[in-house]
C-alpha cells in the first residue's frame, strides 16, 4: 500500500469509528427507553412482545430507510436484533404478579435446567418458589402444606410414576402442572393422582433461551381451566405464545418435531465419527448452510444423551415414524444407485409441490439464518 492509500484509509477509518461511537450512544439511549418501557409494562402487566408494535415500527422505519437508500432488510435485522435485547433487558424489571394470593409455587425437578427457567420467572413475578429434588422427599409434605401451584418436570421417563406414587396427597385447590415433552400419558396420570385443577405444558425450547419472548408454549387443559387461567396469562406476560392442543396430537407432532428430528440429527453425529470425519477440515470447507447443519447436529452433543434419549424413547410410535424414514431413505437410495435421475427429479418436482407455499417461505428465512451463521466467522 502506497503511503496517500495508507492515509485515506486512516482518515476514512477515523470517520467511521467516529459514527460506530455515535452508534453505541444511541444504543446507549435506546436501552434506557427500553427500560423505561418495561417498568410501565411491568405496572399494567402487558406482555414484554408486542407484537403489533413491532410491526408497525418495522414497516415505517422499512420505508424511511428505502427513501434514504439504506437497504430495508439492514435496518430490519439491525431493529430485530435490538428488541432481543430489549426482552432480556425488560425481563429483568420483573414481571406482574397475576395472582396474589396464590400460596407457593413448588418445582419438582427444580434443580433441572427447565425448572431453574421457571423458577426464575416465576421469583422475577413475585411468587414464592420452593424446589423439590431427588433428596427432598422426606420433608415433601411440608414443602406441600400451603402449595397453590405444584410444576412437574423431572425426566419423562420416571415422570408418571412420580406423579402416581409422590402427588396423590396435594392440598385439593392446588394446581398440578408438569412440563414434559410428551402430554398424553403425564396428564391422565396428574388427573388420577389429584382431584384439583390441572394442566399439561410442554415449553417448546430449551432452558437457555435467555428470554420468553416469541416462544411457545402447548397447552393440554386437563381440569377445571378456570382456576389456572391466570397461569396462563402470567405465561403470556413472559412474552410465549400459547398453543392449545389435545394431548394425542401433541404427542403425534412431537413424533417428528422431536424423536425424528433429534434421532435424524444422532445419527448424523454418529456417522461422522464412523466416517472419522475432520471436523476442522470440514469446517474450512463449509458453506454456510454446511455449518449450519453441523451447528444443529454439534449442538445436541454438548447436552445431556439421557435428555435426549428421554425424548426419543418417550413414546413407542415414534419408532414407526424414524422407521418410515428409514424406508424412504432406502428408496431414495435406491433411485442413486440404479442412476435414476429422471425418478429422482419426478419424486423432487412432487415433494416440492405437497410443500407449496411453505417452501419460498423456509427459503426467505433460511436465507437471514445463513447470513448470520456466515457473519460469525472470524477465521
Ligand atoms: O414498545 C414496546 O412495547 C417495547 O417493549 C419496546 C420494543 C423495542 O425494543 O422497540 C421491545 C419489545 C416489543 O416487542 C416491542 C418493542
Amino acid at each position: 500500500m502506497n503511503e496517500k492509500t495508507t492515509s485515506d484509509l486512516e482518515n476514512l477509518r477515523g470517520l467511521i469509528d467516529g459514527v460506530d461511537q455515535q452508534l453505541l450512544l444511541l444504543l446507549r439511549k435506546r436501552l434506557d427507553l427500553v427500560a423505561q418501557v418495561g417498568a410501565v409494562k411491568h405496572g399494567a402487566g402487558l406482555p414484554i412482545y408486542a407484537p403489533q408494535r413491532e410491526a408497525a415500527m418495522l414497516a415505517k422505519r422499512r420505508d424511511e430507510a428505502k427513501k434514504m437508500d439504506v437497504s430495508p432488510q439492514l435496518i430490519e435485522d439491525i431493529l430485530r436484533r435490538l428488541m432481543r435485547e430489549s426482552y432480556l433487558n425488560e425481563k429483568d424489571v420483573g414481571f406482574k404478579q397475576i395472582k396474589q394470593d396464590l400460596g407457593n409455587v413448588v418445582i419438582v425437578g427444580g434443580e433441572g435446567k427447565l425448572g431453574g427457567l421457571f423458577s426464575q420467572m416465576l421469583v422475577l413475578s413475585g411468587y414464592q418458589v420452593k424446589t423439590l429434588d431427588k433428596n427432598d422427599w422426606a420433608s415433601a409434605a411440608q414443602t406441600f402444606e400451603g402449595a397453590g401451584l405444584v410444576i412437574v418436570t423431572v425426566p419423562i421417563s420416571i415422570t408418571c410414576e412420580l406423579i402416581r406414587d409422590k402427588l396423590s396427597s396435594l392440598p385439593s385447590h392446588c394446581i398440578l402442572a408438569d412440563l414434559t415433552s410428551v402430554k398424553t400419558e403425564p396428564v391422565k396420570a396428574m388427573l388420577e393422582a389429584h382431584s384439583g385443577p390441572v394442566v399439561g405444558l410442554h415449553p417448546m425450547f430449551g432452558p437457555d433461551v435467555g428470554s420468553l419472548a416469541k416462544q411457545v408454549v402447548v397447552v393440554c387443559h386437563g381440569r377445571d381451566s378456570d382456576k389456572y387461567q391466570w397461569l396462563l396469562e402470567q405465561i403470556k406476560i413472559w412474552g410465549a405464545r400459547l398453543v392449545e392442543a389435545e394431548p394425542e396430537k401433541h404427542d403425534k407432532a412431537m413424533q417428528l418435531v422431536q424423536a425424528m428430528r433429534h434421532f435424524s440429527s444422532f445419527v448424523y453425529g454418529l456417522n461422522l465419527y464412523k466416517e472419522e470425519a475432520d471436523i476442522g477440515s470440514l469446517l474450512q470447507f463449509s458453506s454456510p448452510i454446511y455449518r449450519l447443519e453441523l451447528a444443529m447436529v454439534g449442538r445436541l452433543f454438548a447436552q445431556s444423551p439421557e435428555l435426549y434419549a428421554d425424548i426419543i424413547f418417550a413414546q413407542k410410535e415414534s419408532m414407526d415414524a424414524i422407521g418410515d424414514y428409514l424406508d424412504n431413505y432406502s428408496h431414495a437410495l435406491s433411485l442413486l444407485q440404479a442412476g435414476d435421475r429422471d425418478a429422482f427429479v419426478a419424486q423432487f418436482k412432487e415433494v416440492a409441490q405437497w410443500f407449496g407455499d411453505f417452501a419460498p417461505q423456509f427459503q426467505r428465512e433460511s436465507r437471514a439464518m445463513l447470513q448470520s451463521v456466515n457473519d460469525m466467522k472470524t477465521d
